[in-house]
């Protein structure tokens, strides 16, 4: 029997094991958040600090992780869903009925879950761990984890101009209304009212999926960061068609149009005889990530302005941090708004879904919990 197997793993350890486990398995990752069970200090000692190198790095690069029984974000491309069903058997699903509070996951075996994957894979894990997924909305779950950390995270948001990185002073009293953006494999936009009151105004199909996907296939790239990194190195000018292309170096001013604008997305190699082979992969990438991030900004400040929203924060994967994008989404904001609305993304991007189905567990102490961690160790998902 497929649980047998699990109650085996369970019994093979004498430490470990998880109290609470939450995930969000969407179109490219699945993202994780759970809190261990082997930790017998209390949260106090843990805020207080009786283990201030609890805030650490796994080398492995598919997770991020606070050890020492705080919370850990740990993420896996969806396509090895198998590696996380491993990953939670073998690591996770251990030290039955120590604690009163393990019973959510490996008493009663069900956990949280967000995400389409969360319908997809549901017969694999039951299958397999003998875990029922317990579904809880994707757009609930994306707002809950971002209300959660704007209200409660020092330092989670933040602009970016330039280079430049900003800590936004967010007053809780005046969170309301917003945007929210999540670039994940597609894109959603929800306009955010209240704690409560929410509505998914728009949304693109150009999102971190076409980066990803279109930049494997023109650059032959092995791995997400292998194509952010040769974006780094990339000019968008060789693959771009610039104003100053179509107008002999001048700018139309007229329309307040520089000649270094771009005018059109992979409009040069058009005029150009050469093939694929023919461009560098760098600045291919390059292109790709300024259309698509230069598209989503704008799609964004489009939303924002139909409902008179002047904050938009930017979530998702497809962000990683990564300077080039988040200038490029910054600038096409503040570009489109004319300086009126402004950018700002989270510094817990990728993880807002999951913190989501997390905090939805019905337990009270749960959010007062995470809110102590959080604020300690704001830093947890961009410790690698
Ligand atoms: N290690 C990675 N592997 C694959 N995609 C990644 C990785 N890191 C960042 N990404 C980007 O993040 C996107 C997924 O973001 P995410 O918020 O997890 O969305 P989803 O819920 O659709 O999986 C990918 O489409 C890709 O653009
Ligand atoms: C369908 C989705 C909500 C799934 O979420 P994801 O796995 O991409 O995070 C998202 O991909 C999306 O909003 N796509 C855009 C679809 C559209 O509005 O055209």
């Amino acid at each position: 029997m497929e649980s047998g197997r699990v109650e085996a793993k369970m019994e093979k350890k004498e430490s470990g094991g998880v109290s609470h486990l939450a995930l969000d398995i969407g179109g490219s990752l699945i993202k994780m958040v759970y809190f261990p069970s082997n930790s017998s200090r209390s949260i106090d000692d843990q805020v207080n600090g009786s283990s201030k190198d609890g805030l650490a790095a796994s080398s492995d690069d598919h997770h991020y992780s606070l050890l020492n029984g705080r919370l850990h974000f740990f993420k896996f491309e969806t396509s090895k869903v198998d590696d996380c069903i491993d990953f939670i058997s073998s690591e996770l699903l251990q030290h039955r009925g120590a604690r009163d509070n393990e019973a959510s996951i490996s008493g009663k075996n069900i956990i949280k879950a967000t995400g389409g994957g969360a319908f997809k894979f549901a017969d694999l894990f039951k299958e397999r761990l003998g875990i029922t997924l317990d579904k809880v909305d994707e757009m609930d779950c994306l707002v809950r984890g971002a209300n959660f950390l704007l209200k409660t995270v020092h330092h989670e948001a933040f602009t970016y101009m330039n280079g430049e990185k900003e800590y936004a002073q967010i007053d809780h009293k005046d969170l309301y209304p917003y945007l929210l953006v999540n670039i994940g494999s597609g894109v959603s936009m929800i306009k955010v009212e209240s704690d409560s009151k929410f509505e998914r105004v728009s949304g693109t199909s150009v999102g971190g999926g076409t980066f990803w996907g279109l930049g494997k296939l023109l650059t032959k790239c092995k791995s997400f960061d292998e194509l952010l990194e040769l974006s780094h190195r990339g000019n968008n000018r060789v693959i771009d068609m610039l104003v100053g292309d179509i107008f002999g170096g001048l700018d139309y001013s007229k329309i307040g149009l520089t000649s270094t604008a771009i005018a059109s997305s992979f409009g040069k190699p058009i005029s150009e005889n050469k093939e694929l082979e023919d461009y560098r992969a760098e600045d291919i990438a390059r292109s790709l990530l300024r259309m698509i991030s230069n598209n989503i900004g704008q799609i964004a400040y489009l939303n924002a302005l139909r409902f008179g929203l002047k904050r938009i924060f930017f979530g998702g994967f497809f962000i990683r941090g990564h300077s080039y994008t988040m200038d490029t989404i910054s600038v096409a904001v503040n570009f489109w708004s004319k300086g009126d609305a402004k950018a700002m993304f989270l510094r817990h991007e990728g993880f807002l879904g999951a913190l989501g189905a997390f905090l939805s567990y019905e337990e009270h102490d749960l959010a007062d919990m995470a809110h102590h961690m959080l604020q300690e160790f704001p830093q947890s998902s961009y410790s690698t």
